[in-house]
């Protein structure tokens, strides 16, 4: 497929990023596409915002699956782009346009030259959040097509083009969704004797919680809690009666994300005392370490190699992803691809070169035709 076919459907992709299970528009528009290809070898089925696609192969003694995930963020888009997300609100600020493309691209090679093994190709919703991979483990359309072995890849702004990067074992952390709902009393500002402010107890706890990882967790293991969004008030000369925090939570080891739970809660007691109001805690979505199958990652870098691209042995990342349960369960791993983005993932500016999308389709090809 040329890299000009491919970049349009990016393009098309970038232009209607869709929210977790929303994906509706994005799952339509590569549904006409697929149709649009030879369908000898192909068999499409739909389950709920995603799309289950096999490519029969000439001499199938296995069936491998290529993943590729299909929401984008709720972020403002603040590039330049002629072909911007119409979206208001949305952005794909993760790569998935990317993700979805590839996939598209090396669709559109196996449908007229299929590999000797069966292929599928599975386009996930809800990556972002909720987590659209457990759930469509668990569907009868996954279950039917249940694969022997499972790849999927992440853009990786940080890398030029080129280089890919993965390593065996962990590669990506276990991940909570940290919800917080203060209720306290609202009150004018010139009385904050007669109220409970929910500015002040939040601003507390938020300064609490960066103890919980500096004094509670191995130096020599690793963690992160991060609030990413604040909520509070109405007004400037009035006493915040709720305030709403929004963060995340990343540990290397499943039980180290237990230790800080235990640690949240203790510290959410405690402010509940001091600020004399109700905090309530919701863990969100939970995801499961990526953790890459030791001698698939072999046999994945003397692919790279042999296609001239670069190979470089990555560091675990704190990073999430929900593809971390599809390979708890099936052999498998997941890679970086180099896109040489000055902006970083999940910025409302991301820019991934477009050249990387002809890398990801020669790299998602070959490994499906020669992974051992
Ligand atoms: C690759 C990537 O950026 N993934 C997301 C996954 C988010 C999981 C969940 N919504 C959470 O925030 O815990 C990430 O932020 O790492």
């Amino acid at each position: 497929m040329q890299l000009q076919s491919l970049i349009n459907i990016r393009r098309d992709l970038h232009q209607i990023p869709e929210l977790g299970f929303q994906e509706t528009k994005t799952q339509a528009y590569l549904l006409e596409y697929i149709a649009s290809l030879p369908q000898q070898h192909l068999e499409v089925k739909t389950w709920r915002t995603g799309i289950l696609v096999k490519v029969a192969g000439t001499n199938p003694y296995e069936t491998i699956a290529y993943r590729a995930d299909m929401d984008g963020l709720p972020i403002q888009e603040q590039t330049d782009y002629s072909f911007q997300s119409v979206h208001s609100g949305n952005m794909h600020a993760c790569g998935h346009d990317f993700h979805m493309t590839i996939a598209i691209g090396a669709l559109t090679n196996l449908a007229t030259h299929p590999a000797e093994q069966n292929v599928l190709f599975l386009f996930q919703p809800a990556e972002e959040s909720p987590g659209g991979a457990l759930s469509m483990m668990e569907s009868e359309e996954m279950k039917a097509w249940w694969p022997d072995k499972i790849f999927a890849l992440h853009i990786a702004p940080e890398l030029p083009i080129g280089t890919i990067s993965s390593r065996e074992g962990l590669l990506f952390a276990n991940t909570s969704e940290l919800f917080m709902d203060f209720k306290g009393k609202g009150g004018h500002a010139a009385f904050p004797h007669m109220t409970k402010d929910m500015v002040v107890a939040a601003s507390h706890l938020i300064v609490g919680a960066q103890q919980i990882v500096a004094r509670n967790v191995d130096p020599l293991d690793s963690a992160v809690l991060t609030f990413g969004k604040m909520t509070a008030g109405h007004v400037q000369n009035g006493i915040a009666e709720t305030a709403r925090l929004e963060g995340t939570m990343r540990t290397f080891l499943p039980e180290t994300m237990e230790r800080l739970k235990q640690r949240v809660e203790a510290l959410v007691e405690g402010n509940e005392m001091i600020h004399d109001c109700s905090i309530t805690i919701d863990y969100g979505s939970n995801y499961y370490q990526v953790y890459n199958s030791g001698n698939l990652v072999e046999s994945f870098r003397h692919i790279v190699e042999q296609q001239d691209y670069v190979y470089q042995e990555a560091r675990p990342a704190m990073t999430g992803e929900d593809f971390g349960y599809m390979l708890r369960d099936i052999p498998g791993f997941m890679f970086w691809l180099g896109v040489d983005s000055p902006h970083g993932l999940h910025h409302n500016q991301l820019q991934p070169k477009e050249e990387a999308l002809r890398v990801g389709v020669d790299v998602v090809e070959a490994t499906i035709r020669n992974l051992k």
